[in-house]
């Protein structure tokens, strides 16, 4: 298997859904149905927070959703846990800041798909620099889905890295709503990540139609 290229993963950042157990209000594999039939491109298992699932749990888990992907042609990423992305053989991993190192990521998940956070422009170079697909970058707006989030930065932060060369593919992440994708994606995104604009949903179908509508208009 290649390397994903570049506007393959651009198309695939454009609705990326992020949900762990405790952030959906209807059970897990209900949720993801559902952003699947609205349209979602991509979707990253982010079992973190308190009451999160562990171990035989957290592995079952994953499992189950991503059956639900495969079955469905959608991308699925583990977030964090490189050892699971492997043992269950994901389609790829998202790694912070204070995770391991990307450049040792890559090299252990070989072609398949990594996605490194960045708040600024070192650190969007320094991802680039250990062969990253994708670098997700936020916090956008305010969030509450994150207790250790960074201050928002506004899509500006976006544009301020579109115009210091970084060309590689950027989803914005943090607060994202349908009513504010679009600024995101004016900012030079090609994509928006969210969890509770789906996940908090009382019907994750129509919200993510509404965000995708939002994606897709402004593109
Ligand atoms: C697409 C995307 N972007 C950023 C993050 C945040 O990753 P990280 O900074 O490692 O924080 P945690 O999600 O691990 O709490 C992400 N998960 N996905
Ligand atoms: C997982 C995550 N990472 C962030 C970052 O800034 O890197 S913000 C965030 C939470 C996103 O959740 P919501 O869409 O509910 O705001
Ligand atoms: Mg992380």
């Amino acid at each position: 298997m290649a390397r994903i290229a570049s506007e393959e993963m651009k198309q695939r950042l454009k609705v990326y859904f992020i949900m762990g157990s405790v952030n959906c209000k209807k059970p897990p594999l209900e949720a993801l149905t559902e952003a699947i039939d609205g349209g979602i491109t991509l979707f990253q298992f982010r079992e973190k927070g308190s009451g999160a699932l562990v171990g035989e749990q957290k592995y079952e888990l994953a499992k189950q959703l991503q059956a639900i992907c495969q079955k469905r042609g959608i991308p699925f990423i583990v977030n964090d846990d490189v050892e699971l992305a492997l043992a269950i053989d994901a389609d790829g991993v998202h790694i912070g800041q204070d995770d391991e190192d990307a450049r040792i990521v890559r090299e252990k998940i070989g072609d398949k798909i990594l996605g490194v956070s960045a708040h600024n422009l070192e650190e969007a170079q320094a991802a680039v620099a250990a062969g990253a697909d994708y670098i997700g970058v936020g916090p956008i707006y305010p969030t509450k889905s994150k207790a250790d989030a960074k201050q928002a930065q506004g899509p500006g932060i976006i544009r301020l890295l579109r115009d210091h060369g970084i060309a590689i593919p950027i989803v914005g992440i943090g607060g994202i709503t349908a009513e504010n994708a679009g600024e995101v994606m004016s900012a030079g995104a090609d994509g928006v990540s969210v969890i509770s604009a789906i996940a908090s949903a009382s019907s994750p179908l129509l919200a993510t139609k509404q965000l995708a509508q939002a994606v897709f208009n402004n593109e």
